[in-house]
C-alpha cells in the first residue's frame, strides 16, 4: 500500500527529483509558522541510523519555518537501564508500573540520558535544540494516575506552555521528556504519548505526530495492507472499543482523540521505521500512514 509505494521512490531522473521537491513548496507553505508536535520514542528510537533520519527530518522543519516540538520517551533504554540495575521491569495496562526506585532510573534515563542525546544530535544537525522535561518552569505539573498498585505514575494535570512559546520564538526545538512533579515535588513518571497529546492541545498545534513501529492503524496489526488512512473521533473510539486498537496502540489513539477534540488539527500515527517518515507525511501530497481528525468535515 501507500507505505511500499513510499518505499519504493525511484528517483531515477532530474525530473522526478524535481517534481518530488516542488511538491514540497504548498505543505511548506501552508505549515510555516505552524506548530508541531513530534512524538518520538519506543521501537522508532533504537535503531541509530534511523534515528540520524528523524533528527535531520526535525531539524528541516524547523529551517523551513515549521515550529517543531519534540516530545520523547525512552521505555527500552528504561528496560535496559533497570535490568543493568538488577531492578525487574513490570507494566500494566501498557504503563510501567513505577515504585520509587524505579521512579529514579526513569527521571536519570529521560531526563538525563535520552534527553541530552537528543538535544545533542539535533544541534550537531545544525538545530538549536533546548532539553527540558516537566518540571522546568513548572511547563507541566502532574497528579497521581490513581491506578490501583502502580505507583508514581502520573497523569497531565496542567500545561503551561509560555516557556515552550518563548524558546520557539526565538528560533530554539524544545526536547521535552515525560517526567513531572506534582505540587509537593513528588516526581511523576508520564506515558510520552499522553504528554505529547497534552502539549499539542495547550499549543493549538497544526499537526500531532506519533512515531512508532507500524505503519499505522490496522484491521489487523499483523498486516500492513489493512491500513487506516483516515478516520475520524468516532471511527477511531469505535477501533477501540471494538478491540481493533489494542495495547500499546490504545494510548495512542486516545491521546490524538483527546488532543482533536480540544482544538488540535491533525493527529497522525506513522511509521518511525521508514526512514525520513515525517518528511513523507508533512511535505507529499499522499502524506503516510493514519490521519485522525475531529470530524469527516474536516478532512484536509
Ligand atoms: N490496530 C492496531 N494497529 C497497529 N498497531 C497496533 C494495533 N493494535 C495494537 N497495536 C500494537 O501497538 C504497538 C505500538 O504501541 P507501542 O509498542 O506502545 O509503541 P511505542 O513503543 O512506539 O510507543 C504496535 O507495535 C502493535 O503491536
Ligand atoms: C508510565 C509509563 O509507562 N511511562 C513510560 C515513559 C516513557 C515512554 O512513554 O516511552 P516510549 O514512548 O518509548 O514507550 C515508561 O516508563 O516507559
Amino acid at each position: 500500500m501507500i507505505n511500499e509505494e513510499k518505499a519504493n521512490i525511484n528517483i531515477d531522473s532530474d525530473a522526478e527529483r524535481v517534481r518530488i521537491l516542488s511538491e514540497a513548496l504548498p505543505y511548506i507553505q501552508q505549515f510555516a509558522g505552524r506548530t508541531v508536535v513530534v512524538k518520538y520514542g519506543g521501537a522508532a528510537m533504537k535503531d541509530s541510523n534511523l534515528k540520524d533520519t528523524v533528527i535531520r527530518d526535525i531539524v528541516f522543519l524547523a529551517c523551513v519555518g515549521v515550529r517543531p516540538i519534540v516530545v520523547h520517551g525512552g521505555g527500552p533504554e528504561i528496560n535496559s537501564w533497570l535490568n543493568k540495575l538488577g531492578i525487574e521491569a513490570q507494566f500494566k495496562n501498557g504503563l510501567r508500573v513505577t515504585d520509587a526506585a524505579t521512579m529514579d532510573v526513569v527521571e536519570m534515563v529521560l531526563v538525563g540520558r535520552v534527553n541530552k542525546e537528543l538535544v545533542a544530535l539535533i544541534n550537531h544537525a545544525g538545530g538549536q535544540a533546548v532539553g527540558l522535561c516537566g518540571k522546568d518552569a513548572n511547563l507541566i505539573t502532574a497528579r497521581n494516575l490513581g491506578a490501583e498498585d502502580i505507583g508514581f505514575v502520573g497523569e497531565v494535570a496542567t500545561v503551561d506552555a509560555r516557556l515552550i512559546n518563548s524558546l520557539v520564538n526565538s528560533g530554539y526545538i524544545p526536547v521535552i521528556s515525560s517526567v513531572a512533579a506534582d505540587e509537593t515535588g513528588q516526581a511523576y513518571n508520564i506515558n510520552a504519548d499522553t504528554v505529547a497529546g497534552e502539549i499539542a492541545a495547550a499549543l493549538s498545534a497544526e499537526k500531532l505526530i506519533l512515531l512508532t513501529d507500524t505503519s499505522g492503524i490496522l484491521e489487523n496489526y499483523k498486516d500492513p495492507s489493512t491500513l487506516y488512512n483516515k478516520l475520524d473521533i468516532q471511527q477511531a473510539r469505535e477501533l477501540i472499543s471494538r478491540g481493533i486498537v489494542s495495547g500499546g496502540m490504545i494510548p495512542k489513539v486516545g491521546c490524538c482523540v483527546r488532543s482533536l477534540a480540544q482544538g488540535v488539527k491533525a493527529a497522525h500515527i506513522i511509521d518511525g521505521r521508514l526512514p525520513h517518515s515525517l518528511l513523507l507525511e508533512i511535505f507529499t501530497d499522499k502524506g503516510i500512514g493514519s490521519m485522525i481528525v475531529a470530524s469527516e468535515f474536516t478532512r484536509q
